[in-house]
């Protein structure tokens, strides 16, 4: 369980979160929405333990980083290195020894390449490869579905079922509801730093339908296309 109390963060003079209380459980699916700037992607650095912030993130483990996989948006890879020493690198930070990589290449990478010069879907790849190797209890994907072709989508998707049947829990961020809403037990909104509301899964339908209707009355109508 991971429980956020208050959570607030500041850059600069500019507040981004605020006051969020969410809680996380194990062997469920959380799906995080909002629009561009929500504050979805400095919510999760916040739980990575990757920013300061006011307020509190609680969790069983003593250091909840030490048993959580990010997977960033646009994953940072060290320049010359290959991906079988990026996956290498981050086992090794969980004292996990591998002894054959290629088998577990579930997504066909060409480990032997630098990583810095693969394409923008394959370091998501790598990178989500990587944090499923390290056998984390908690994993963030923010937008793991963007820019990862339709093969690896189906791919994630089942992981993502296949962790919440291992207990794991899972926080995804995505601004394509349908994948969230086929793995999802809950989605959350997000907005101005705020959450404004928690959907279960009775209601996906629902806030799926409000949400292209205010886009669709708010947004596209000003282009006034004839
Ligand atoms: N390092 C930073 N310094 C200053 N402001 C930042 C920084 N990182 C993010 N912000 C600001 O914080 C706000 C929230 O950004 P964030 O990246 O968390 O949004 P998001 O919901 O993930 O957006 P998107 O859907 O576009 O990925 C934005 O206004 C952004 O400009």
């Amino acid at each position: 369980m991971i429980k956020i109390d208050k959570l607030s963060k500041f850059y600069g003079k500019k507040q981004v979160l605020n006051s969020i209380d969410l809680e996380f459980g194990k062997g469920k699916i959380y799906g995080i929405v909002g629009e561009n700037g929500a504050g979805k992607t400095t919510l999760f650095r916040c739980i990575s333990g990757l920013e300061n912030y006011k307020g509190t993130i609680s969790s069983e483990y003593t250091k909840l980083k030490d048993h959580l996989g990010l997977l960033l948006t646009e994953p940072f890879l060290f320049p010359k290195i290959t991906g079988e020493e990026y996956i290498q690198l981050l086992t090794n930070a969980r004292q996990k020894k591998l002894v054959n990589i290629e088998d577990r290449n579930i997504f066909d990478l060409p480990l032997k390449k630098y990583a810095s010069t693969y394409s923008t879907g394959m370091k998501k790849k790598l990178a989500l490869t990587a944090i499923l190797l390290q056998e984390n209890n908690v994993f963030i994907l923010d937008e793991p579905f963007n820019g990862v072709d339709i093969q690896s989508n189906l791919v994630i998707t089942e992981i993502i079922k296949r962790l919440k049947k291992l207990e794991k829990t899972v926080i995804i961020s995505s601004h394509i509801f349908s994948t969230l809403a086929e793995t999802c037990d809950e989605i959350y909104l997000m907005k101005n730093g705020e959450i404004i509301r928690k959907v279960t899964q009775i209601d996906f339908d629902n806030l799926e339908n409000e949400m292209k209707e205010f886009t669709i009355r708010n947004q596209i109508d000003k282009l006034d296309l004839k």
